[in-house]
């Protein structure tokens, strides 16, 4: 393979320092070096090892860099690159990770429009977690990453392509606009409505102060995400102004139509409502398949005891079956959980099946 030269990540943050660990395990360039205006971010991800050296110093780092990642908050990824801009050599590729891209793939193509190429991109994984500590250089294994490039820059799309392949992560092809409008859906509005059953139970805590305390697992899947950087999301909410505007009126829409059915005491409205939404929402596994063609689900339950994803691991792995893809679908304190398990041909979903069955676990094909 290509090794690139020097590889810099601006903003070593949760995505940039995941991005950093992921490929210097991968050794994908020859040097990999970081930029934060934060001097103990920069201390950190050289201890950690994430990095070759950081420095606060956007010239010294881009002076010489081969690819240029811009990993900062949304609402400052425009002030990066002018400043990135003044110090690239003419070469160089440039990419960054921002939740949305319609807005900053127009102004970034253009600020790089005589100097290096640009080319969008948005990793389809994160965390609720802030800063560097929360890094992790498996967090974009398995993910969907999007790149929105210019007609005139689709050239270059292989290179970062490679860089994205070397992640664990799929590449997908998407124009600005397009990404925004599903990204408003399925990551921005989840966002809100999350903060917003926060607030609402919050409000109920003042009537029934034991409220927040009872919250199970339903509350805690639901609202997971509203624990975000408000100062992040406030960025990524006002860059996507429009497309998400829109989502939250169609979201008002549906609430205002439960809120009928449920006045009127529509039996067959309410369950029609719901069916509706429990069968698009078991269809997504499905149709991620579509993303990750190998990939063949199953559920299982399994009690909670620390271990219980090695015991499966070790289980499934000791017969020659790989899992591709795993995600805990529900977890209970005290009353075990269910984990949605991708293996990577028919033949090995019927034998994981087979297997997690003989050992007693209840399990079904997805
Ligand atoms: N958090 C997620 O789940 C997620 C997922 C995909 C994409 N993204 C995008 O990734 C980007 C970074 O998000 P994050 O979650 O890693 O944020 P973060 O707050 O964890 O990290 C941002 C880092 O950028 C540094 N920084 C801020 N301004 C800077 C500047 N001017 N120069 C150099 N460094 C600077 C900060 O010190 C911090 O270390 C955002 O654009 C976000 O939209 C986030
Ligand atoms: O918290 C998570 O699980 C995420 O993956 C975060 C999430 C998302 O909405 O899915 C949040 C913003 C990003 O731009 C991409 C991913």
């Amino acid at each position: 393979m290509t090794k690139f030269g020097r590889l810099v990540i601006v903003g070593l943050g949760l995505i940039g320092g995941s991005l950093a660990m992921a490929w210097k395990k991968a050794a994908v360039a020859e040097e990999i070096v970081g930029v934060d205006i934060d001097d103990a971010v920069c201390t950190m991800a050289e201890t950690m090892g994430a990095v070759d050296w950081a420095t606060r110093e956007v010239a010294e780092a881009v002076s010489k860099a081969q690819v240029v990642v811009l990993a900062v908050p949304v609402a400052k990824i425009e002030q990066v690159a002018e400043l990135v801009l003044k110090h690239i050599p003419r070469q160089c590729l440039i990419t960054d990770v921002g939740s949305t891209k319609a807005g900053l793939t127009g102004r970034l193509s253009d600020i790089f429009a005589h100097r290096g190429t640009y080319i969008g991109g948005h990793p389809m994984a994160g965390s609720e977690q802030t800063g560097i500590a929360g890094a992790d250089p498996y967090l974009f294994e398995n993910a969907v990453y999007i790149l929105t490039p210019r007609q005139e820059n689709i050239p270059a799309v292989d290179q970062l392509a490679l860089l994205v392949g070397k992640l664990g992560a799929r590449s997908i092809i998407m124009p600005p606009g397009q990404h925004d409008a599903i990204v408003a859906a399925v990551s921005h509005l989840p966002h809100v409505v999350a903060a917003g059953l926060v607030n609402t139970a919050s409000g109920v805590e003042e009537r029934f102060p034991r409220t927040l305390m009872l919250a199970a697992g339903g509350f805690r899947d639901t609202t997971r995400i509203a624990s975000g950087d408000p100062g992040l999301w406030q960025g990524i909410c006002r860059a996507n102004k429009e497309q998400l505007l829109q989502v939250l009126k169609e979201f008002q829409h549906n609430i205002t139509h439960f809120i009928h059915l449920l006045a009127a005491d529509d039996t067959d409205g309410i369950k029609g409502y719901l069916t509706r939404a429990r069968i698009t929402r078991e269809s997504i596994p499905a149709k991620r398949r579509g993303f990750l063609p190998q990939v063949f689900d199953l559920v299982v339950t399994v009690p909670d005891r620390p271990g219980m994803i090695g015991s499966l691991a070790q289980l499934l792995g000791g017969h020659g079956v790989n899992i591709a893809d795993i995600e805990i679908l529900r977890a209970r304190e005290g009353d075990g959980g269910t984990i949605r398990l991708g293996v990577q041909s028919a033949e090995a979903l019927d034998r994981a099946v087979e297997l997690l069955a003989g050992a007693g676990y209840p399990v079904r094909k997805l």
